[in-house]
């Protein structure tokens, strides 16, 4: 369970980016935050995992309070966070493997980091989930020998080999064609009910945000202005989460949005 209430995050001295910010997620959930470029995002997903220091307020993740850790009880914390970038940020020159393994490097010692020689336990975890994302027959390929969807999900493998307690994933598919795109989506979804890990996702994509996920939390300027269903994200209710931004990106996201609600809804 990750519980945020009264986050506040503010960049030097201008106006908060988050503003007394309170949001629940349970176990087993996958949950979509969306919302115009700048509402506040990926500093969300940035506070939770300590890339960004929050001004004020609270995040507990299961019984331990995030804010205010430091040294090693910020990295032990960090262990029990997985995260998924837009850019997968692999290692190129290392293969699939050794990418995946590179998720444990928190939890094995010195000596067994550096001569790469990982417990039995965690190679075999390795290949049960590169089967499960299809990539196993590419574990001893190179990094930057993979198309932009299997990078991603050694992403995603490489995080839940931390076995995390909640995954997050920052724009996850953005560099991803369409159905690339779905397919990982899709794969975060099932391991999300196969593992009952809680997964927050920040996407642009408000029609693949309604298809693979069961709540939608819309931001603007730094606060939770809609947070439901995937079929009650109304046009009043995009409205509110698009005012003010640009006209194209309003558009976009209705666009996507008027076909998404309508199958959620059926
Ligand atoms: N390191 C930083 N220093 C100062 N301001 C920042 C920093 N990071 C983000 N901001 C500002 O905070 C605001 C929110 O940015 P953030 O990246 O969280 O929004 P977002 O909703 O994720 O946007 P996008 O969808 O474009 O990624 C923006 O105005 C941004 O310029």
């Amino acid at each position: 369970m990750l519980r945020i209430s009264k986050l506040t995050k503010r960049y030097g001295g201008d106006q908060p980016v988050l503003k007394e910010l309170d949001l629940g997620v349970s176990e087993r959930s996958m949950v979509a935050i969306i919302g115009a470029s700048g509402a506040g995002k990926s500093t969300l997903l940035r506070c939770i995992n300590r890339l960004v220091e929050p001004t004020s307020g609270s995040i507990q993740l299961n019984d331990t309070e995030l804010t205010g850790l430091r040294g090693r009880e910020l990295r032990h914390a960090r262990r029990r966070i997985g995260m998924i970038f837009q850019g997968f940020n692999l290692v190129d020159r290392l293969t699939v493997m050794e990418n995946v393994l590179s998720g444990r490097l928190g939890y094995v010692n010195f000596w067994r980091a550096l001569t790469r020689r990982f417990p039995q336990d965690d190679i075999d975890h390795a290949f049960y989930l590169m089967e499960r994302a299809g990539i196993a027959h590419y574990a001893n390929k190179r990094a930057d020998e993979l198309s932009g969807g299997e990078r991603q999900r050694v992403g995603v493998v490489r995080a839940l080999m931390q076995r995390p307690e909640i995954l997050l994933a920052d724009e996850p598919t953005a560099s991803l064609d369409p159905k690339t795109s779905e397919q990982v989506m899709a794969l975060l979804r099932n391991l999300s009910d196969e593992l009952s890990l809680p997964v927050l996702i920040n996407i642009h994509n408000v029609h693949e945000a309604c298809e693979f996920t069961e709540r939608i939390v819309g931001m603007r300027h730094g606060r939770i202005v809609f947070d439901g269903k995937p079929g009650e994200l109304t046009r009043a209710a995009q409205d509110e989460i698009y005012a003010g931004a640009p006209a194209d990106e309003r558009e976009a996201a209705k666009e996507h949005a008027e076909g998404a609600v309508r199958a959620a809804a059926q």
